[in-house]
């Protein structure tokens, strides 16, 4: 059974700085891409390019057609009833940002509560503040408890007969921890509210099946999950995106438009005004292929038992605090630590001396932060095509930076 996949990323075979490999570990933040997504892009260009849904001629009509089966591959992937539910976006934020300003702000009344957690990314985060104070309803926090695990406590809690909207991620992109999808759903089903899923960091690691799930709008970025960036989608149960306003006026979206009025168009091409993302539509087709052609078992197989020897290699080392408890089958492979007296920034960048790239900094997550009681943290985050090795020498260079610091090692 194969084990190492970088062979399939032109850049991981490729990059190598002061003669040592790449050593990337930065894949929450986004995902290198196969020569399997580049060459579907670049033949793009070279064969079908066009406006979609614009032209009356073959390289326009063929434009349309994969623009249009990339959105059935989309659907497809995540369960949905049909492509009519898949709204193509720049990525999770713009995704999000047309759930709060286009369906939040048309049913959160005075006094309605959204509940979202702590772990929230700021693009899950702030537009459901401004809905909040737009509407004058009440923003309400789900906390994780000491070990970065949200509480079923906490859930049951915390939703009641005001709250309308829960909108969450189903992982943190600091702490990893897959969060308990399944009773938040069901807790909010009991009150009538609706579910918001940021699958930004989960997707990539885990199949999403939004009939299973049961949530109302999903989204995610195909930059993360091996695509081109520019491209995301928002998923959206029809019944909703049938009442829902479109955010961004312009061509393509319209019926009719008269001087005072327009009318807009049926299904999802109603939030899609102007010109769309065509090559990244179908990146976006080409990374899921390649995934399916892997499977999730393999991937969840690989990143488990990687997050794992990470965690515990991670757990040998003195002087540094891994945060989140959970074990690596019940977390994606992303993984926040700290050095003591060191600030993040110095261990990125000590670390990117042998060629290891992690991040470093609040991870757009300031709320998570502060209730973590820290200001920042490194983060390490991995995927498939990472390996042993990758992890030893993140170790081994991870043992220097106290050393470099000058600090005291025992
Ligand atoms: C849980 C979650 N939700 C939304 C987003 C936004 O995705 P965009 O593709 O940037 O729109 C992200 C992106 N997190 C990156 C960039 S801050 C990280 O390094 O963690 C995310 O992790």
């Amino acid at each position: 059974m194969r084990t190492n996949y970088k062979d399939d990323f032109p850049l991981l075979k490729n990059s190598t700085a002061g003669g040592k490999p790449l050593v990337y570990l930065d894949n929450a933040a986004t995902t290198q891409k196969p020569a399997q997504v580049i060459e579907a892009v670049k033949e793009y260009y070279e064969q079908y390019n066009a406006n979609p849904h614009r032209g009356a001629y073959p390289l326009s009509e063929k434009a349309t057609e994969v623009y249009e089966a990339a959105r059935e591959k989309a659907a497809e992937f995540i369960g949905a009833d049909s492509p009519e539910e898949i709204v193509f976006t720049k990525g999770t934020t713009e995704s999000l940002n047309l759930v709060a300003s286009s369906y939040g702000l048309d049913n959160i009344r005075e006094g309605d509560e959204i509940l979202i957690s702590i772990e929230e990314h700021h693009s899950n985060l702030i537009p459901w503040q401004a809905v909040a104070k737009t509407r004058n309803a009440r923003l309400r926090y789900l906390y994780t408890d000491e070990n970065g695990k949200l509480p079923l406590e906490e859930i049951s809690a915390k939703i009641n007969a005001r709250t309308k909207i829960v909108a969450v991620t189903q992982v943190s992109n600091v702490l990893g921890i897959v969060n308990p999808l399944g009773e938040i759903v069901r807790r909010a089903r009991e009150v009538g509210a609706v579910v918001v899923l940021d699958a930004a960091q989960s997707i990539p690691h885990m199949p999403v099946d939004v009939r299973a799930l049961d949530v109302d709008f999903l989204a995610f970025s195909g930059h993360k999950l091996y695509a081109p960036t520019g491209i995301g989608v928002l998923y959206g149960k029809k019944e909703h995106l049938r009442k829902m306003q479109p955010l961004l006026f312009g061509g393509g979206m319209v019926d009719d438009v008269s001087e005072q009025d327009a009318t807009f168009a049926e299904g999802p091409s109603k939030f899609e005004g102007g010109t769309q993302n065509v090559e990244g539509a179908v990146g976006l087709h080409a990374a899921i292929d390649y995934l399916e052609g892997i499977g999730y078992e393999r991937i969840g197989q690989i990143e488990s038992e990687l997050t794992q020897y990470a965690l515990t290699r991670f757990h040998s080392i003195p002087h540094v605090t891994v945060y989140g408890k959970e074990s690596g089958n019940n977390r994606a492979g992303i993984i926040s630590f700290n050095i003591d007296g060191a600030h993040p920034h110095d261990v990125s960048t000590i670390l990117s001396a042998d060629n290891v790239a992690i991040r470093s900094g609040h991870h757009c997550a300031h709320p998570l932060m502060r209730h973590m009681g820290v200001n920042a943290t490194c983060r390490v985050s991995l995927c498939f095509y990472n390996t042993r090795d990758d992890i030893d020498i993140l170790i081994e260079s991870i043992c220097k930076v106290r050393e470099v610091l000058g600090l005291e090692l025992k």
